[in-house]
């Protein structure tokens, strides 16, 4: 208890600071999309230390006056904000450690926010069909805390979900020669009109999405009966620096994890990239650093974003995989200045690959309609310019850590 009331005491300190700061610089106050002044919030972001969240902390620590409660397991990818004390935002931005699952903190942190932003999620394909308990869990059973602490104490909660919930297209079930497949109708993912549609229970694959599924059912009616301020974001394959792990450098040998770092990690090995099932599915992807302008609109517009479930993507990056392997391969290239391999691809089964129970969604595109209207959002980069500069990153990261690892064993 004593260590609750400290951590309690600690964030209030720290609230007292940021409001008397912000009444200060009261002659540069950043209006919102309707021209009124952005208060200072305090925001407990749960699953800081993540891909996304790093850089959601990034972009509010050094472009706005919000204070952030980072929770989460790990802190590696944030700690460039968290020390030294000397930071500009130093005092904007306080760690937790803790596993959502099981700590008594976590709704005295949400009870001291104004707005929480929950991350936290198993959400690497390869865990949906070997670890589906572990997704359901994490996906459903752990976001139920953080839906009633915020519906019962008046707390406006913007929830990640994920395009996953819309499944396979209509189109997908039409014969391959159907004109019909064509029609933007049987396959653009609108958030109010497009149906859910999943594989059969043994395909595991689907346990993530259902789960997510649920939940956003649970955030909706939570709204509807109880009034609780929600915002749904599904993301459409948001992709940039910091996602995941290079397996053997800074995650599990053995590890799988999404095709951005998969990809990145074949090339920084100069190993074929492998094409799942022939690398015929289709994804849009769109850069984090786009897609963190749109989240920061929907924190700084409550009036524009609360009640709406928004799709959040890049319609005009659309590839098949084989495409993404293709180009990805070129960037390295030259951002490199290593020549290619000789075979830069091979073809792998699903089920060598992934293990039983995978499935795939075929298609990808989001209609940007509701987006658009209620926040003005649209991506700018283009998937070239996003893998420059993503793949710059990874090899000035990687590269030489990724050498050594490869010379290490002849050295022994
Ligand atoms: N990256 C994308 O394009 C994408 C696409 C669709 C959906 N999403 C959703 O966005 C969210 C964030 O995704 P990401 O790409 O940043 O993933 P990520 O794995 O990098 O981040 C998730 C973070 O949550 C933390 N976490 C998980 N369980 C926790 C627990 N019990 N207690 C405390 N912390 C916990 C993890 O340690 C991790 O740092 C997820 O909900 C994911 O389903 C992301
Ligand atoms: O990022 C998203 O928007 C969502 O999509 C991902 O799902 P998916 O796009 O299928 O995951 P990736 O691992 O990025 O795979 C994309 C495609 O590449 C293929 N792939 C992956 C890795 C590889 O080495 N080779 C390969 O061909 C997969 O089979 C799949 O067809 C994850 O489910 C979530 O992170 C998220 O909800």
């Amino acid at each position: 208890i004593s260590h609750r009331i400290q951590s309690i005491r600690e964030i209030n300190l720290v609230r007292k600071v940021n409001t008397r700061r912000y009444r200060m610089s009261a002659s540069s106050v950043r209006v919102d999309l309707d021209g009124n002044p952005i208060k200072p919030l305090t925001i407990c972001m749960i699953g800081a230390g993540g891909f996304i969240g790093s850089h959601l902390c990034e972009k509010l620590m050094s472009e706005t006056q919000h204070t952030v409660l980072a929770v989460d397991v790990y802190n590696d990818k944030i700690k460039h904000l968290l020390e030294p004390d000397s930071l500009p935002w130093a005092g904007r931005i306080q760690f937790h450690r803790l596993n959502i699952k099981n700590d008594s903190r976590l709704e005295g942190l949400i009870k001291c926010s104004d707005l929480t932003v929950n991350l936290a999620a198993i959400c690497t394909p390869a865990d949906y069909n070997t670890r589906p308990l572990d997704t359901i869990y994490s996906n459903f059973i752990d976001a139920l805390p953080v839906v009633k602490y915020c519906s019962e104490n008046n707390k406006r909660l913007i929830h990640f979900s994920t395009c996953e919930v819309y499944g396979k297209t209509i189109g997908s079930f039409l014969p391959q020669d159907s004109p019909l497949r064509q029609d933007p109708a049987y396959y653009i993912l609108k958030e109010d009109t497009s149906p859910c549609i999943f594989g059969s229970i043994e395909k595991q694959r689907w346990s993530y999405a259902c789960a997510k599924q649920l939940i956003e059912r649970l955030i909706y009616a939570e709204g509807a009966e109880n009034g609780l301020e929600f915002t749904i974001v599904r993301p459409f394959n948001w992709i940039g620096p910091r996602m995941d792990f290079i397996p053997g450098i800074d995650g599990p040998s053995e590890g799988v994890p999404r095709v951005l770092a998969c990809f990145s990690n074949n090339l920084l090995r100069r190993e074929p990239l492998k094409l799942v099932d022939g690398g015929e599915s289709q994804r849009t992807f769109v850069y984090i650093k786009d897609a963190i302008e749109a989240v920061h609109l929907m924190i700084e517009n409550p009036a524009r974003a609360n009640g709406h479930i928004f799709n959040v993507g890049n319609p005009n990056n659309e590839v098949t995989v084989r495409q993404l392997a293709e180009m990805m391969t070129e960037v390295y290239a030259k951002v490199s200045g290593e020549d290619s391999i000789e075979t830069p691809t091979i073809d792998v089964s699903s089920k060598e690959f992934y293990g039983e129970g995978y499935d795939d969604s075929d298609k990808r595109i989001p209609d940007m309609t509701i987006i658009n209207k209620q926040l003005g959002w649209d991506p700018k980069t283009s998937l070239w310019d996003l893998l420059e500069s993503t793949l710059t990153y990874q090899h000035r990261t990687y590269a030489e850590a990724v050498r050594q690892s490869i010379a290490k064993p002849l050295a022994n």
